[in-house]
């Protein structure tokens, strides 16, 4: 159980439950192949099988942090900072938005879009699932739309989300890494057939890198 202080801190967004944070190469979507410093916040509750990130789930295992703290470590590091998780519009991204900009960084986030879209941002990538749908107003300011095929039918998941994001967004197909071998070609069969997507790799897998 958090204080009651901290309770309020995290409320306002002054303090985050921090999970992890790396230095890498974006190994996803549009910025693949770049340097960013990613951080990880704690807590999600959308529940994806496959989700490759299970231990962020429970926000009460990772410590909150102040923002203040992860903008200066952050800014250290990278020009581009990619926020991921866990689900970061479980909370309020505003401030540590703010704080970043201060900095003027490049801040990018990583969302499933399941929550109400706070923050300001240089990159939205939304990542809908079928279990908790993005809300209205991701639709009209993602940058990049990124839908996960774990079977056949997410490729008609992914033309029903592709018809909801506005005619900017840059559309990808990922594999889902444990059908990576099996869906893979059809992607790639996929994307042939119908141009306007294009192929996203988990690079950073492939590299062995975080
Ligand atoms: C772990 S999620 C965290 C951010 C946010 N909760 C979301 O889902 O977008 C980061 C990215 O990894 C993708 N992802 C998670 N598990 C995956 C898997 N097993 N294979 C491929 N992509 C995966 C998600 O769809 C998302 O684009
Ligand atoms: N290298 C690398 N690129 C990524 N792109 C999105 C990631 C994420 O987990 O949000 C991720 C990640 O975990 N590592
Ligand atoms: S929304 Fe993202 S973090 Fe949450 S379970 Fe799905 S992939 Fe994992
Ligand atoms: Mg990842």
């Amino acid at each position: 159980m958090l204080s009651k202080e901290v309770q309020l801190e995290v409320n306002k967004g002054m303090m985050l439950p921090l999970m992890e944070e790396f230095y890498t190469i974006q190994g996803e979507g549009y910025h693949t192949g770049t340097a960013a410093y990613f951080i990880r916040i704690g807590g999600c509750d959308v529940g994806c099988h496959w989700c490759d990130v299970k231990e962020s789930w429970n926000a009460e295992l990772h410590p909150p942090t102040g923002i203040d703290l992860i903008v200066a470590n952050a800014s250290k590091y990278s020009k581009t900072i990619v926020i991921t998780g866990g689900e970061p519009l479980m909370w309020d991204m505003t401030l540590l938005t703010q704080k970043l900009k201060d900095k003027n960084l490049n801040v990018h986030i990583e969302t499933s879009g399941a929550y109400p879209l706070s923050g300001t941002w240089d990159w939205i990538c939304l990542s809908p699932k079928k279990n908790k749908l993005p809300t209205d107003t991701i639709y009209d300011n993602a940058h990049e739309l990124k839908v996960i095929i774990h079977n056949k039918h997410d490729f008609i998941f992914a033309e029903e989300q592709a018809e909801k994001v506005n005619p900017n967004a840059i559309l990808f197909l990922q594999p889902e890494w444990s059908k990576n071998d099996e869906m893979t070609p059809l992607i790639v069969e996929y994307v042939m057939k119908k141009p306007k997507w294009r192929v996203s790799l988990q690079t950073h897998k492939y590299l062995n890198i975080p």
